[in-house]
């Protein structure tokens, strides 16, 4: 997008016109800013496609658009976007207007000057004058001179004093007060705390986790490569092995997995330690009686699917993995191409099953839900949740829990698991299935043993994995074997 500047009236105090200055890293961060919020873009979508752009556009005039302007321009973007609540709390203390009354462009640009004024180590005043020329490019001079003022006013505070000011005090309003702190919708922060339980250590440190840049994990897929292949071709302090799954290598900050041949070639791939233990205990379950067919009831994008798929080539096993939306089970056939043994992707509603009752031994259902728990990927996903969404995702994992209990033969194992640690996606929609009478009957197993060497898993028998203690995205995972 080009901002043409947008002339003054007339000079003002009879001071010369001086044409903004264009600075291509703020700029790209507003328009992220702006496709976040104008038409519901994915950051983590938008924000590459910008900076590929923006180096191309740099190259053309001849100039550079380096990693440092590419880091810059994400730590603006994300920052900005994970801690809104914090700074639309600011900003609406900083003006005389309520917030909804405010252009959203113009709220954009101050929130990005709130956040470096906040939370980056940017001088304040080269923070103001910065976010003052981006104001002029992509709004105009007047609206640049409310911005200048609104910057002023919140530069005379750092954070912490910010923060007394605008959040409630803890002992009066526990969850507002971190909701503001943390830059979490209160409803979100009342979920996890009944998710989490304790006091208010525990659920201080889950939200400051979710504030935090989640680390890049690589998953070796067995049979294909290895940990320690993996490791061994990076340069010397680029990654280091994971701290739960035997399969992961966590990469040092700034690690590029494309960079990484195995994962070029489709022989290990990025995946959250979290999903490699789910997919890892639910291959380990005990199990008596054949286990030869093993299904992944929802598959796309296949990364669960891709780990299951190596274990079960390793046992002569047979994986179908089934996706309701056909543009994502052509990722599973991406994801899962090369394994080495068996398999078949399906274009499948899991809660109108195409197979026959009891057609397989081990099932996963990694279920639709809120996404809670991977907040510190998705910085944009806790503003948009809703807490309603919630219950409208409840029949659905009820109804693909049921079939897929359905799907297995008696004896066998289904893994039940969701990237949300919220209560009624997690305890309650097994504890209801397990009731129904719709649902064939199942108990559920201790899931913790099949977690070896990983702490703090809860009371069972299911898991709960959180980033504060496994430094993980939230995964729950309950396993349950069908009795009759
Ligand atoms: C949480 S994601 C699964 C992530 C995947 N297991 C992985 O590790 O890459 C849930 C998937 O279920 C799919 N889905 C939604 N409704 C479904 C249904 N009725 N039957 C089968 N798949 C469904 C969604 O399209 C989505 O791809």
């Amino acid at each position: 997008m080009n901002h043409q500047p947008r002339r003054p009236q007339g000079g003002q105090q009879g001071k010369p016109y001086r044409r903004p200055q264009r600075d291509p890293v703020r700029i790209l961060a507003f328009e992220a800013l702006r496709a976040v919020g104008e038409r519901d873009a994915y950051a983590n979508l938008v924000l590459p496609a910008l900076l590929r752009e923006a180096e191309a556009e740099a190259a053309r005039k001849g100039r550079t658009f380096d990693r440092r302007d590419a880091a810059l321009a994400t730590e603006l973007v994300y920052g900005t976007l994970r801690h809104q609540g914090t700074y639309d709390a600011v900003i609406a203390a900083c003006v005389d207007r309520p917030l909804r009354e405010v252009d959203p462009p113009v709220l954009d640009v101050l929130a990005l000057g709130a956040h470096q004024l906040l939370a980056t180590r940017i001088p304040p005043h080269a923070a103001v004058s910065a976010t003052v020329e981006l104001a002029r490019v992509v709004l105009g001079d007047g609206r640049a001179r409310f911005v200048n003022a609104v910057l002023r006013k919140i530069s005379a505070h750092d954070l912490d004093t910010w923060l007394e000011k605008v959040a409630p005090p803890y002992d009066e309003d526990p969850e507002e007060h971190l909701s503001v702190v943390h830059a979490h919708p209160r409803w979100i922060v009342g979920a996890l705390w009944d998710a989490l339980g304790g006091g208010r250590d525990g659920i201080e440190e889950l939200l400051a986790a979710d504030n935090a840049r989640p680390e890049v994990t690589l998953v070796a897929r067995p049979g294909r490569s290895t940990a320690q292949e993996i490791a061994d071709g990076l340069p010397e302090g680029a990654g280091e092995p994971g701290r739960w799954s035997p399969y992961a290598v966590r990469l040092a900050e700034g690690g590029d997995p494309a960079s990484v041949p195995a994962v070029r070639e489709g022989r290990a791939g990025v995946q959250d330690e979290g999903s490699q233990l789910v997919a890892t205990a639910l291959a380990a379950a005990p199990l008596d009686g054949p286990d030869t067919r093993w299904l992944d009831g929802c598959a796309g994008p296949g990364g669960k699917a891709a780990l299951l798929a190596a274990f079960a080539a390793e046992r002569g096993a047979l994986l179908v993995a089934a996706e309701k939306q056909p543009h994502r089970a052509r990722l599973v056939s991406r994801t899962l191409a090369g394994n080495p043994g068996p398999y078949q992707v399906v274009v499948a509603d899991g809660t109108r099953p195409a197979w026959a009752p009891g057609t397989f031994d081990r099932v996963l259902v990694d279920v639709p839900c809120t996404g809670l728990g991977a907040l510190r990927r998705r910085p944009e996903a806790r503003w948009r949740r809703r807490a309603e969404d919630v219950a409208g995702f409840g029949p659905l994992q009820r109804g693909l829990l049921t079939e897929a209990l359905n799907a297995v033969r008696v004896g066998g194992v289904v893994g039940y698991a969701t990237c949300s640690p919220h209560l009624a996606e997690t305890r309650a929609v097994v504890d209801d299935v397990l009731r129904s009478e719709r649902a064939p009957a199942a108990e559920l197993l201790d899931a913790r043993p099949l977690m070896p060497g990983v702490p703090d898993l809860g009371d069972g028998p299911d898991v709960q994995l959180w980033p504060h203690r496994h430094g993980t995205d939230a995964m729950y995972l309950a396993l349950l074997r069908r009795t009759a």
